[in-house]
């Protein structure tokens, strides 16, 4: 997605200063301080785009302890074991609108606050689950992924091999079907 990986590429330029460049020009390996990975609100927006059309946590079992009725009316048995869906769950017109299948890290951001202007709901964004077992790790997945994707994308670009496709792989991870090919070209600028 060309014009998201720009939108991320200037944000970082703007944000990132502790990634300094070498005496040889080459950038040194230094990760993002915690402020830096904060002010990277569009990078966040893209990272949590990915996980909803992609969630690592594709289908989640879980199993009712007494009879209870779900909030979409359905009625739910005691002992019974119940599927949530988070792949489908990021896919429904009813919860993302009628663009669910465009990837908009925009549709993360919200305008009205500023600072940490994430929207954070995870009754509807279950990729790290919600209530008191969702996933304890998650602000620590964004830093680790935000830090990576800075260093890699700020040096690399990567570039997806023509016709290869990119289909996912549901089991208890979701892994791509045929593993996913591609160029990896260094950004310096005798290569741009
Ligand atoms: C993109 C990265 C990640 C995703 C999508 C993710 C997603 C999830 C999900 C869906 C669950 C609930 C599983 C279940 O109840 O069956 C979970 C649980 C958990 N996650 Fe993560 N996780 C991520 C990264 C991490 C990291 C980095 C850590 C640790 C540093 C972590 C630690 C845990 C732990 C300890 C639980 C069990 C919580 C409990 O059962 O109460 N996760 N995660």
């Amino acid at each position: 997605n060309p014009g998201v990986e720009e939108k991320i590429l200037e944000e970082l330029d703007r944000v990132v200063i502790t990634q300094t460049v070498g005496e040889s020009g080459e950038e040194q390996g230094i990760f993002s301080s915690i402020e830096e990975l904060n002010k990277m609100v569009y990078l966040h927006g893209a990272i949590s785009e990915t996980l909803r059309l992609y969630p690592s946590v594709p289908n989640e079992p879980k199993q009712s302890m007494e009879a209870d009725v779900l909030p979409s009316g359905h009625a739910v048995g005691k002992n019974t074991r119940i599927l949530v869906s988070i792949y489908s769950m990021g896919r429904m017109e009813e919860v993302w609108g009628k663009d669910w299948m465009e990837f908009k890290p925009e549709r993360w951001i919200s305008e009205r606050t500023e600072g940490n202007n994430i929207i954070n709901d995870a009754y509807k964004f279950a990729a790290f689950l919600a209530g008191p077992r969702s996933c304890p790790g998650r602000k620590i997945a964004f830093m680790q992924l935000k830090n990576i994707a800075s260093c890699v994308l700020r040096r690399y670009k990567i570039v997806v091999v023509d016709d290869h496709p990119v289909l996912p792989l549901p089991s208890i991870m979701m892994f791509m079907k045929y593993g996913l090919k591609v160029r990896v070209l260094s950004r310096k600028p005798e290569n741009k």
